[in-house]
């Protein structure tokens, strides 16, 4: 199948000016042209993937970035207007084609393809419509990138994680749903603007499913290092519960709302999977709330399945998951949405 591809050796008229207007010099390789070459693929251009691919390229996380999609006329159309801002961008090969072989070789496939949700309806709702893509998405990406990551952005992105676990047979460690890595940036956003500052000095996470049965660690939040609930306690400082259970809400609300005004959400996801990305391709080590193989860890046991807890990501995908404490009520909470997200895979009968 026919590729549409980024760059050729021809110039304009079909002249190769590849040998003419450069003078070879011959000496030995330097360092950096000896680097390894990084590449990312995105399945699915909608308006996720190209989030997910805009702030890629601006972040110069790559040196090749293939687009894989259903429709060719669009997908020629993302690949073409990305290639057009080639002056302003650090150099990155973009590439784009309907076949999967295009990603071969990837360290990392982020697949958005799927449908998404319209005004109120709930992620679990999209799951028989995109398991049944994912059975035909998954397993060639596995055979052309045997060695990669695979980050699942498509909701409901818990289960979607599992399946694609399954379907992959990649080990756990390597199969991550981006969770509610964007959840607690929502929330991180939302505690920043109610204490007017800088949101990078929140630290807050949100866990659990990727929805609206997850879970607010009240108990580990700090700002500027200061531990925000024992602060309060200790200064006397009175608040009440429902504040807390509202900002919350608030999280949760926050993609129906945008649904609701725009039609969908793109721009935060499109930050939080790049984040994920250099984590993982830059070795970072950095921690993110990201959906992750869950059994044993905080008491959650009934069966495998995937949800977020606050993991430390790098060059091989998870490296670890944190053992924070946390408050029973949260314990308990983290639990019931680990059951939610089983009870919905159950139906699966995968
Ligand atoms: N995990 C998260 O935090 C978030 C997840 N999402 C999810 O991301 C998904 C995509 O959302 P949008 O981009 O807004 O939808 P969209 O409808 O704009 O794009 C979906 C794209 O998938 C493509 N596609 C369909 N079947 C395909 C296949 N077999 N192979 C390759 N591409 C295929 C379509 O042609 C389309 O371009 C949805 O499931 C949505 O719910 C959206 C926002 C945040
Ligand atoms: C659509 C979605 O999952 C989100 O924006 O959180």
């Amino acid at each position: 199948m026919k590729h549409i591809s980024s760059s050729s050796s021809l110039g304009p008229g079909g002249l190769d000016l590849t040998q003419t207007f450069f003078k070879p010099i011959n000496h030995a390789a330097s360092p950096s042209s000896t680097k390894r070459n990084t590449k990312i693929s995105v399945i699915g251009v909608g308006n996720v993937g190209m989030a997910i691919a805009q702030t890629i390229l601006t972040q110069d996380l790559t040196d090749e970035l293939a687009l894989v999609d259903v429709n060719p006329e669009k997908l020629r159309g993302e690949m073409l207007d990305l290639q057009h801002a080639a002056a302003f961008l650090p150099r990155t090969k973009i590439n784009a084609s309907v076949d999967p072989a295009i990603t071969a070789g990837s360290d990392l496939v982020i697949v958005t393809a799927g449908a998404r949700q319209i005004a109120d309806e709930s992620r679990l709702n999209l799951l028989q419509r995109n398991v049944g893509l994912y059975s035909k998405i998954i397993p060639p990406l596995v055979n052309y990138s045997p060695d990669m990551i695979l980050l699942i952005v498509s909701n409901p992105v818990d289960v979607l994680t599992y399946v694609a676990w399954k379907l992959s047979g990649l080990p756990p460690n390597r199969v991550i749903g981006s969770g509610t890595n964007l959840d607690s940036s929502r929330f991180r956003f939302l505690i920043a603007d109610h204490l007017d500052v800088n949101a990078q000095d929140v630290q807050a996470y949100i866990v659990g499913e990727h929805g609206d049965s997850s879970v607010a660690l009240w108990s580990s939040i700090s700002v500027g290092g200061v531990p925000v609930l024992s602060f309060l306690e200790k200064q006397q400082i009175a608040y009440e519960k429902e504040t807390l259970e509202n900002i919350h809400k608030q999280v949760i609300e926050s993609a129906y709302e945008v649904i609701s005004l725009k039609g969908y959400t793109s721009w935060a996801i499109g930050y939080s999977a790049a984040s994920l990305a250099r984590a993982i391709l830059r070795n970072q080590r950095s921690i993110h709330p990201v959906s992750v193989l869950a059994k044993g860890f905080y008491g959650i046991e009934g069966g495998d399945l995937f949800l977020s807890l606050p993991a430390q990501l790098g060059r091989g995908g998870v490296v670890a998951v944190t053992n924070v404490h946390l408050t029973d009520e949260e314990e308990s909470r983290l639990r019931k949405s680990a059951e939610t997200i089983l009870q919905v895979q159950s139906q699966l009968g995968l």
